[in-house]
């Protein structure tokens, strides 16, 4: 959770003017704190405007921190601001907006209410808010806090706006120059009132008292800083469907392998090396990375970090079997599924492949090469991403069965504003790893996600990477749309011909065309597949993977290269094939419609409709025959 704060609103919702004070004196106080704090680079604008005059249709792409002081009445908001809450309910309920929709809004509320009066309707409009902006994952700087007006709220508010100003201004990270800054992560489901407070408070302090500096200590290493993720950061990974496994590694089952089970078609990477999807386990080793990419569809659940200092270390062994078990269970809510057959409900309890790429960056977990080495032995493949940002763990991988890099960006300013690296020398790091890339010996791929009118320029650029990093396959694939952002809208998604027209750029310059080839291709995820011409071997592509020999090179510890474990690529998986990549063995559908079935109701609706004209056209000449006729 973080951002560069451009603008700090403060939005208050008052009928007699007491909150409306309060949300006043929140407004002097940061202010005065903005202006008084040398440290201070970052000048956030402040403004104070009451709830009803906020503008709904900006809500999820407000790069604002918001921040609601609230009173409640009769159990509802107060009366201009009724349409607010209204609009976030009617948002809740429509299954079209995606969960994620206000991923992009960060917000804390103080709540006013009266307790003994009002008993459950007590702070019910904060209540009320809260439920709703987390559904669409709006995102929590700070526990909501209520006061109650029978005891004394101002200090209580005194309090919480102190932190308020602790979590918004972070002069230590503007003074680093980082492009986001961090928040202090008190979110949570609970809300916390000024009772909950002094409890805790007089508990805290009982504690300090008991505890000696070494038990502290003992505390500090082994509840706080082993974990990588915090409780709340942990629950809202679980909510999106992760299975967290130990301290920092999570499986998720990906929606290919759900297709996969339900016979309709399974994912590029089958199209492109025979990985069947529904055996893939998707998974990561580290929950964190260092990176914020805009793209991240995990909308940044995950945490930050520049090495591994602080983490407690997983044992591979321990990390293999826990997600084995959680990729069974995660498969088993499909068994007795109407279109699951047995067959391939059997089948996928198999583990055979392993994507280490789920979120976060896997090869910073400092025991990678056991792990990797435990998944080999058990024949399961493994391939691995990397951002770029990690040169070090890179040169010290061991081979793994295909190594990606993410190449996001053909140059520095690009990918700074689209990955906003946390490391400074991210641009360094980033050529760093793809000249390691030219001599690795298993099979090399570059990745680039690609988004319209954002890194889909400069082809000559890629090129130079390319050249540098003399990767064995270029995937281009269109990126996914993880819900509209201020920076990013569905403009931005490019159709499976936008991204074959950008390939088509590269393949214009002389070097590639010397080099590499349009191999595969698989219009249902929009990507397109460029590979070295070493794998054309006797008029056949050679892009899919004989994982038993590669087994048998690794496991038996053999010097080998990447052409050594190549299988040929079917047919309907080639380049401009007829079936443009989608396997013949399974349906696709379409809005939960097969093809055929699509396409076999849009005639008959083409028929009955040139039928309708027809009558039409028959009806009016009859018509204008009789008018003649009466006329006459
Ligand atoms: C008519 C009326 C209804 C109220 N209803 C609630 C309520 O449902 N829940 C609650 O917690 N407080 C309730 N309160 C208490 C107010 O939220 C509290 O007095 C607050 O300070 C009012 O702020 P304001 O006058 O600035 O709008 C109510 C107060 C009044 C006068
Ligand atoms: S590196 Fe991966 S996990 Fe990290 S922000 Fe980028 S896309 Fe998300």
């Amino acid at each position: 959770m973080s951002k560069k704060i451009q603008e700090i609103k403060i939005l208050y919702s008052s009928t007699t003017g007491t909150v409306q004070s309060l949300a006043e004196k929140l407004e002097k106080h940061l202010k005065d704190k903005r202006e008084s704090d040398q440290f201070l680079v970052l000048r956030s604008k402040i403004t104070l405007l009451p709830l009803y005059e906020y503008n709904t249709d900006e809500l999820h792409t407000d790069p604002s921190v918001l921040i609601f002081v609230l009173a409640t009445n009769n159990g509802s908001p107060p009366e201009k601001s009724k349409t607010f809450l209204k609009f976030l309910q009617d948002m809740c309920l429509d299954q079209r907006i995606p969960s994620g929709y206000l991923a992009n809004v960060q917000y804390c509320i103080f709540g006013l209410g009266d307790k003994p009066t009002y008993k459950s309707n007590y702070c019910k409009f904060p209540r009320d808010l809260i439920r709703v902006l987390k559904s669409k994952s709006a995102q929590p700087i700070l526990k909501t806090a209520m006061g109650d007006e029978s005891k004394d709220y101002v200090a209580y508010f005194d309090t919480w706006m102190e932190r308020v100003s602790t979590v918004v201004f972070n002069p230590i990270l503007e003074l680093q120059g980082e492009t986001s800054i961090q928040f202090e992560d008190l979110s949570d489901e609970e809300t916390e009132d000024s009772d909950e407070i002094e409890k805790e408070k007089e508990k805290e302090d009982l504690e300090s008292e008991e505890e000696s500096g070494e038990e502290k200590q003992k505390e500090k290493s082994e509840d706080i800083e082993d974990v990588m993720l915090n409780v709340s950061l942990a629950k809202n990974l679980k909510k999106t469907g992760y299975k967290l496994v130990g301290s920092h590694s999570a499986v998720k089952l990906c929606r290919w392998a759900k297709t996969m089970l339900r016979g309709r078609g399974c994912c590029y990477k089958h199209t492109f090396y025979n990985v069947s999807s529904y055996s893939c386990m998707e998974m990561t080793t580290s929950i964190a990375c260092a990176n914020r990419c805009r793209f991240c569809w995990r909308h940044h659940l995950n945490p930050i970090a520049k090495d591994w200092t602080g983490y407690k270390i997983d044992e591979p062994r321990k990390i293999l079997s826990k997600a084995l078990e959680a990729q069974e269970s995660l498969l088993r809510s499909w068994k007795g599924h109407p279109n699951v057959t047995q067959e391939r409900y059997k089948d996928a309890l198999r583990v055979k492949h392993c994507a280490l790429s789920l979120v976060g960056e896997p090869l910073l977990y400092p025991r990678i090469n056991e792990y990797c080495a435990l998944l080999h032995q058990q024949h399961i493949s493994t391939f691995m991403v990397t951002n770029s940002q990690f040169p070090e763990q890179l040169e010290n991988l061991k081979p793994v069965t295909q190594l990606y890099l993410s190449i996001d960006a053909p140059n520095k300013k690009v990918l700074r504003k689209l990955d906003r690296p946390v490391f400074k020398d991210y641009w360094e790091r980033y050529l760093k790893c793809i000249k390691i890339l030219a001599k690795r010996p298993e099979r090399t791929v570059f990745r680039l996600t690609l988004m319209k009118g954002i890194n889909m320029i400069e082809p000559e650029n890629y090129v130079e990477l390319i050249k540098l990093g003399n990767p064995d396959f270029v995937e281009l694939k269109g990126v996914t749309f993880a819900g509209p952002s201020s920076y990013f809208t569905m403009e931005n998604i490019p159709y499976h011909r936008d991204v074959q027209a950008f390939a088509e750029k590269f393949m214009s310059d002389e070097y590639m065309k010397e080099k590499y080839a349009f191999s595969c291709e698989h219009e249902h995820s929009c990507s397109v597949l460029l590979t070295k011409k070493e794998f054309f071997i006797d008029n056949k592509w050679r892009t899919w993977i004989d994982y038993d020999k590669f087994f048998d090179l690794y496991n038996n510890e053999k010097k080998f290269t990447a052409l050594d474990y190549t299988a040929e690529t079917p047919s309907w998986a080639v380049y401009g094939s007829k079936e443009k990549g989608f396997d013949p063995n399974y349906t696709r559908f379409k809005k939960g419609k097969k093809v055929e079935e699509e396409e076999q109701e849009q005639e008959e609706e083409e028929k009955e409709q040139k039928e309708e004209n027809k009558e039409k056209k028959e009806k009016e000449e009859k018509k204008e025959k009789e008018e003649i006729q009466e006329k006459k």
